[in-house]
């Protein structure tokens, strides 16, 4: 007879995009009201890119870039979402289930708490777990560095995974 017990894998992600006039602000899944947007070769949501590095790293399957690389035209305006989806598939594939995601946006501008819960349920659905499982923080640079200058956003995230390994 077989014993089952669990396993957990711990991952970390993060990512860095230029804000420019002339792009849509898409954090999160969520499309937010502002004057500049990120630059990217998909929707450039840094939110979302860094929490699916965190899945990918905790499941020890690279990185986003390897997965999605940023030369193929195929992911030229991509929805983030559908990415982290694809990222879920290939972790799922290998047996885990997402514990919870925990996650943050450094950015000067603009003020992101009215979006907070809407982005948490976006993530949470991308992810099919219960919102509870989900949580993203916001802050600012204090006016420091190129964040602080409104130049950029700063992302990052960590996601905990959690499967059953059979011991005989
Ligand atoms: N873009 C942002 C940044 C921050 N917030 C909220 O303000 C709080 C204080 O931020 P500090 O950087 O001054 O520590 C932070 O905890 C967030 O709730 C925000 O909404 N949008
Ligand atoms: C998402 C991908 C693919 O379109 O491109 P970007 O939107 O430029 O994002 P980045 O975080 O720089 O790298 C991952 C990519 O390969």
């Amino acid at each position: 007879m077989s014993r089952a017990a669990m396993e957990w894998r711990v991952g970390q992600g993060e990512d860095i995009h230029a804000l420019v006039p002339g792009r849509r602000l898409v954090l999160g899944g969520v499309e937010i009201a502002h004057h500049s947007g990120l630059l990217g070769h998909s929707d450039a949501d840094a939110l979302l890119h860094a929490i699916t590095d965190a899945l990918l790293g905790a499941a020890g399957l690279g990185d986003i870039g390897t997965h999605f690389p940023d030369t193929d035209p195929r992911f030229r305006g991509a929805d983030s979402i559908q990415l982290l989806r694809a990222a879920l598939h290939a972790v799922q594939g290998r047996g885990w289930r997402v514990v919870n995601v925990d996650c943050t946006v450094c950015a000067q501008a603009p003020r992101l708490a009215p979006y907070r819960d809407t982005m948490r349920t976006a993530i949470a659905q991308a992810l099919g777990v219960e919102s509870e499982r989900v949580n993203v923080k916001a802050k600012t640079a204090e006016r420091l560095g190129f964040v602080g200058r409104q130049e950029g956003i700063a992302t990052s995230a960590v996601c905990l995974l959690q499967r059953e390994i059979h011991a005989d």
